[in-house]
């Protein structure tokens, strides 16, 4: 059955909240068809009082995951890898266990800790501490290592960013090709991504952007700004930065078949629930949300210092959203954005 319009009103209550829980602005597009609906609200920049809208390019966060996985899956369809294979067929410096495989690291099953509880435990001072900081691969890695698994290989699903810092470092072992060169050649430049781009490590964000604000842990001091950083805690895991017209047209082209085949398609869309009443899942690289009004989209969704996402479509790719608001380190505020998403794809508007 179609879809329910989407709800513009609904979509700016939304964001409506989002700044009345401290995030200094909010943006949202849709896409549904032949319509666009260009949605924003507060500041892009408050020092210059800059408005926010929907055009600007932000950090994305760890929706870069979903383009590490189409880089990895077109490796597979191309038969340089097989996904069931140990990981460390592929890599130059093993992991501690051989059970892990290129898939349970594409599904956050491989148990591998994540390093960034321990960087980020203090939110400012972590930040502080690596936002100029340039990370070897290898360095991340180790810093995973040094603790126990989670979970045996397979075992559960655990979220952790170490598994797509092993694909990346994977990637690169295995073709010599940096993955800024993979990113631009296999999925910027085919599906134009004109406001998309992979810059590590450089700090700055080009063209019309918005600046980003970190919430400290007390939350009576002011707003950080940490809109320049080089993500290198992040890399193939984090720090692709993109605009909401590119991420919708990433994820619509995805489920579309433009960018990897249909036998890579469907594993990276087979979902596994990970919350109790199975309206959350993950399959490769790829998050699922049921809705209330039953439909389930794909895509992902990011947390980076200053920004958080939202970026989904329609398992047709016929409507896609993205949201963003310019905070972060302020959980109301990310579960509030998710509201965007009933907006959209339901037209209705979250309680
Ligand atoms: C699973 C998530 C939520 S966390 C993971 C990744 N982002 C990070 O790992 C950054 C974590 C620290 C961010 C920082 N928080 C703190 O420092 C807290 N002490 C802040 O809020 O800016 C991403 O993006 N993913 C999100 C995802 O996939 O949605």
């Amino acid at each position: 059955s179609p879809l329910p319009n989407p709800s513009v009103t609904a979509v700016l209550n939304v964001q409506k909240q989002a700044m009345a829980n401290g995030a200094p602005g909010a943006l949202t597009r849709i896409d549904s068809g032949t319509s666009s609906y260009r949605i924003s609200r507060g500041q892009a920049d408050t020092a210059a009082h800059a408005a926010m809208d929907a055009d600007r390019r932000f950090r994305v966060g760890s929706v870069s995951k979903s383009f590490t996985t189409v880089v990895l899956m077109q490796l597979a369809a191309e038969g340089r890898l097989d996904l069931d294979a140990s990981a460390n067929t592929y890599l130059p410096k093993p992991l501690p266990d051989d059970r892990i495989t290129v898939r349970h690291l594409l599904s956050h099953r491989s148990g591998l800790w994540d390093y960034t509880n321990d960087m980020f435990y203090y939110t400012v001072p972590g930040f502080e501490s690596v936002r100029n900081k340039v990370f070897t691969y290898q360095e991340l890695i180790d810093l995973s290592t040094a603790h126990k698994v989670n979970n045996e290989p397979g075992a559960a699903h655990s979220y952790s960013n170490t598994n797509f810092v092993v694909l990346g470092r994977l990637i690169e072992h295995l073709t010599g090709v940096p993955m800024a060169t993979h990113y631009q050649q296999r999925v910027f430049e085919p599906l134009k991504l004109r406001n998309t781009s992979y810059v590590h490590p450089g700090t700055a964000i080009s063209g019309s952007h918005a600046r980003g604000y970190l919430r400290q842990d007390d939350t009576t001091l002011p707003l950080v700004d940490s809109t320049e950083q080089t993500v290198s805690w992040g890399q193939s895991a984090g720090a692709v930065i993109s605009n909401a017209a590119d991420l919708n047209r990433f994820f619509s082209s995805l489920v579309s078949g433009k960018l990897v085949p249909q036998a890579q398609l469907q594993q990276m869309m087979s979902m596994v629930p990970v919350n109790s009443d199975g309206t959350q899942s993950y399959g490769l690289g790829l998050r699922g949300r049921k809705l209330s009004c039953g439909v389930t989209v794909y895509g992902h969704t990011g947390t980076v210092q200053g920004y958080y996402t939202y970026a989904f479509t329609t398992a047709d790719g016929k409507r896609s959203m993205t949201s963003m608001a310019n905070t972060s380190n302020n959980g109301t505020v990310n579960t509030v954005l998710g509201g965007t998403l009933e907006a959209a794809f339901c037209g209705t508007t979250v309680a």
